[in-house]
């Protein structure tokens, strides 16, 4: 259960608060929506949900203990927006194991399996996979570190329609297993999965308004 209590974020260099008092709460293999337009916050709050920024005040909590930036880095797996921009592996399995050498075959060939890649080979280059594909490989890359929470910055951003879907369907599964925060500018493709929505509107978190929820 992650617990955010009162996250603000101000850095120096901006004039107002990026983040405004923030709170909410993520229950255990349940998916967090946060919709927001560009430069309402989203990616930041992902960054300090990942621990890569400090907030300047306020606190996080899984269960009942408080989480520094150090453990947040190691209880939570962000997935960048366009991650395939991001990959440094000249091969699937070169990709998977960087930062983790001692990561067994069968290890390896069950986390290709959970988000529908068994059947690539382990030798392609990422650069040459789909881009559907590509988002499941980088997936594939937070999950094999086993965190507790998946980040996913606008999953389905760039996707056509086809390997959309093939994606909602990845997170519906993934779902039953780990907590997932996804932000978005579009809630029309997720919302449906969400167990929670929110609106991040300059900053500031906002229930979204019961009818906007999906119906159980
Ligand atoms: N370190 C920083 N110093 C000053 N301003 C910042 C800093 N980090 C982010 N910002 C500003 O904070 C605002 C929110 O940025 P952020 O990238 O979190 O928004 P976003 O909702 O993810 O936008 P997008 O959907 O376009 O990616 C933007 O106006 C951005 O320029």
């Amino acid at each position: 259960m992650l617990t955010l209590d009162r996250v603000s974020y101000h850095p120096a260099a901006s004039a107002t608060p990026i983040l405004k008092q923030i709170s909410f709460t993520l229950a255990p293999k349940k998916m967090g929506l946060i919709v927001g337009p560009s430069g309402s916050g989203k990616s930041t709050l992902l960054e300090i949900l990942a621990g890569l920024v400090s907030p300047s005040k306020g606190t996080l909590h899984w269960r009942d203990q408080e989480l520094q930036p150090e453990t947040l880095q190691q209880l939570a797996g962000l997935v960048f927006q366009f991650p395939e921009r991001h990959f440094c592996g000249h091969t699937v399995l070169e990709e998977l194991r960087i930062g983790h050498p001692e990561l067994g075959a069968e290890q390896v060939a069950k986390t290709l399996e959970s988000v529908g890649l068994s059947a690539i080979s382990q030798q392609a280059a990422p650069h040459a996979l789909s881009g559907g594909q590509q988002r499941r490989l980088a997936l594939a890359v937070q999950l094999i570190r086993q965190p507790y929470l998946l980040l996913l910055d606008e999953p389905t951003a760039g996707l056509d329609w086809s390997m959309k879907q093939q994606l909602i369907g990845l997170l519906a599964e993934l779902k039953k297993d780990w907590s997932l925060l996804v932000v978005s500018h579009d809630a029309s493709d997720l919302e449906h999965l969400a167990d929670y929505c929110w609106t991040l509107q300059n900053g500031e978190l906002l229930t979204k308004p019961l009818e906007m929820l999906p119906v159980a």
